[in-house]
């Protein structure tokens, strides 16, 4: 079986991007979305992004801007991946992925259930009603529509709750943001390395 797939979203130091890729996770996020207490501009991004080995993605996450800002963004601060929270349109993944970008869906848990094949992105992020906000959702909901493909669960993971919610609800992969962080929008490294030796042992 493949090894659950980790990704630490909103970091913004030189500190904490070296601590996640020492822990061996497989992506790192950077946060555009205007009013996020981890949001970081495309040159910050580009600098912490030129520490990240080629095997590790470097993701951008946005929500409900336009798509020529998104790409604009993300190529300055030269990324591989782009992670979309909403207000996009059907056709915005496709002209990301045009532009060379991987490309992640985020949708929270009930918009999930409404539709749960509203996904043309590579891949699909199952997140709580407010993204970073560290709370989670009831992953039993999941039950009566299991993810297909490719999947991260998001929404209040920390090290003590990821290895259960991984036997659960079995991800592809996970996210996580608040739950590595000693204060609102302060990554710890500690708990980043605590984190992510929680899901290997899950
Ligand atoms: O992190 C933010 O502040 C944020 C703001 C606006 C859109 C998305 C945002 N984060 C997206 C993520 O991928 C988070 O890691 C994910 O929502 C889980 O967050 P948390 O519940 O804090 O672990």
């Amino acid at each position: 079986m493949r090894p659950t797939y980790i990704k630490i979203c909103g970091l913004s130091t030189a500190e904490t991007v070296d601590a996640a890729i020492r822990a061996g996770v497989d992506a790192v996020g950077f946060v555009f979305a205007p009013g996020s207490p981890r949001l970081i501009d495309a040159d910050t991004a580009r600098t912490l992004a030129a520490r990240v080995p080629a095997q590790v993605e470097t993701v951008g996450v946005f929500r409900a801007q336009p798509v020529d800002e998104v790409l604009a963004t993300a190529s300055r601060a030269g990324l591989t991946t782009i992670q979309l929270h909403g207000g996009e349109d059907e056709n915005s993944f496709e002209r990301l992925r045009a532009e060379g970008f991987r490309t992640i869906r985020a949708l929270d848990i009930s918009t999930y259930l409404e539709r749960p094949d509203a996904s043309p992105a590579d891949r699909l992020l199952i997140d709580a009603i407010e993204p970073g906000g560290g709370k989670r959702f009831d992953t039993g909901l999941l039950q009566a529509r299991p993810p297909g493909g490719f999947w991260l669960l998001a929404g209040g993971l920390d090290p003590d709750n990821v290895a259960a919610a991984v036997r659960a609800a079995r991800p592809s992969g996970v996210d996580v943001s608040s739950g590595v962080e000693s204060s609102r929008g302060v990554k710890s490294v500690e708990l980043i390395r605590a984190f992510v030796s929680a899901v290997r042992t899950a």
